[in-house]
């Protein structure tokens, strides 16, 4: 039902004169074979949709007056622990709507509050008092929403950060829209963002073959973010180069900037100009080399995801700079899940502030992994064409590049520049509850 409202929506948000990149949902969809993209979206399907929540049934105070439990309509149940409620009590008082932030001073709160009443109001709300006569309000919506069920904190997961993963090797299908579209089109520009997050990859094809164009894709989503190269920099081949990018040589797999404390969560690269021959665009994903070397040898896994690599970066781009920093390999979640690579073997520091003895167990690691990352099966060659960019997830996804011959004329150029995850994640949001109609 919302495919439909959604392309009615989309209809009235693109600019006159940009008739040309209208397209059929479906149309969008096949661009993206094999690519689920709408069920990013699926989080925000509950049985029951916003306008039908259920209503609730019944509501008492349990374990004296510590919990509130509802009892919806449709039988099920929730519990909310007090100190939750009077915590998060919506009254303009302990809540401030306008910036959608509590007001209500942690000091203020009463860690072992108990209510005092509790009652339902038409099914649609619950009224509560508290000791002190405080009264909160709670609409069943809102509650639904909130519920501390395995099921609803799992589904509310995947509503706000789409943690799931669609793993890839040599047989990607590299997702693919244009650049048009996902500019002016928001259902498109949500599928491109939705898509980054699930596959780590998408190519915007058919932008001009000249600087600017990734300003404008900054635009669109926010803002990008500034590092010492640049808001934006140039990858071409460059006398005293102050990067190992800015030559014609080859680049094993990397992810960009680990030397900064927080590298940059997604990386574009626009093509502006290409080589005859060489330049080739390797990409493999990590998360899955990770799983891989995980199960293949968990001894490399845990010294790459335990040992602290210095990093460092001294030159001078934007301003002058003198960056170093220590970063494992693989940064793992609290369940040993890969969450950030963090690798670029040219300015991993010649320093190595571990113990002698653990210096050779760690480099025959690091050769399992960089091995893995090679391996025929896993690895994805792309040679971008001008007016591609290449869009992709700077924590997840490795990139490298095959050498091209060096020459006294510029035969191959590349703009580049960066986002965080959280202003991409950000955009995402509110172009989903613009297409979705939903909150
Ligand atoms: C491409 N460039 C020069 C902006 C950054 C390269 C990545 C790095 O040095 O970690
Ligand atoms: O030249 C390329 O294709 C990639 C360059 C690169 O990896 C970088 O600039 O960080
Ligand atoms: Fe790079
Ligand atoms: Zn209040």
């Amino acid at each position: 039902m919302w495919r439909v409202v959604a392309k009615v929506l989309l209809r009235t948000k693109v600019p006159r004169g940009r008739a040309c990149c209208l397209q059929p949902v479906h149309k969008g969809r096949t661009l993206l074979a094999g690519i689920t993209w709408h069920h990013a979206a699926q989080g925000l399907h509950t049985a029951w949709p916003l306008s039908m929540s259920p209503g609730i049934q019944k509501v008492e105070a349990l374990d004296a007056g510590h919990l509130i439990r509802v009892e919806w309509e449709d039988g099920s149940e929730s519990r909310y622990p007090c100190v939750w409620l009077r915590d998060n009590c919506q009254c303009p008082h302990c809540f401030l709507h306008s910036a959608r932030a509590r007001k209500l001073l942690f000091e203020d709160l009463d860690v072992n509050i108990v209510v005092k009443e509790v009652t339902l109001a038409d099914r649609k709300k619950i009224s509560i008092k508290w000791p002190d006569e405080h009264a909160s309000e709670y609409e069943a919506e809102w509650l639904k929403k909130r519920c501390f069920s395995e099921e609803a904190r799992a589904e509310m997961r995947e509503t706000l950060f789409l943690p799931e993963y669609q793993y890839w090797g040599s047989d990607l299908q590299l997702p693919k829209m244009t650049f048009e579209d996902i500019m002016y089109n928001d259902e498109s520009a949500y599928r491109w963002l939705c898509t980054l997050k699930k596959v780590g990859i998408v190519i915007l094809t058919g932008a001009a073959a000249r600087q600017g164009e990734l300003i404008k894709l900054g635009h669109r989503i926010g803002f990008l973010r500034l590092t010492f190269y640049g808001p934006t920099w140039q990858v071409q081949d460059k006398a005293d180069a102050n990067n190992v990018a800015y030559t014609t040589g080859k680049l094993c797999f990397h992810t960009d900037y680990p030397v900064l404390q927080h590298p940059p969560g997604v990386q574009f690269l626009h093509c502006i100009k290409q080589t005859a021959t060489g330049g080739e665009t390797e990409v493999v994903d990590g998360f899955h080399a990770c799983n891989k070397l995980k199960q293949q040898n968990p001894q490399a896994y845990q010294i790459l995801s335990s040992t602290a690599v210095d990093y460092t970066d001294v030159g001078r781009d934007y301003c002058d700079f003198a960056v170093q920093c220590k970063q494992r390999i693989i940064d793992v979640d609290s369940r040993g899940q890969a969450v950030r690579i963090n690798y670029n073997n040219a300015t991993r520091d010649t320093v190595f502030d571990i113990p002698a003895e653990k210096v050779r167990p760690f480099y025959a690691a690091l050769k399992e992994f960089n091995d893995l990352l090679n391996s025929a099966e896993l690895k994805f060659t792309h040679k971008l064409k001008p007016g591609d960019i290449l869009t992709f997830d700077n924590w997840r996804v490795l990139h490298g590049r095959q050498s091209y011959p060096s020459g006294s004329e510029v035969t191959r150029h590349l703009e580049g520049a960066y986002a965080d995850w959280d202003v991409v994640m950000s955009r995402l949001r509110l172009l989903r509850k613009r297409v979705l109609k939903t909150d």
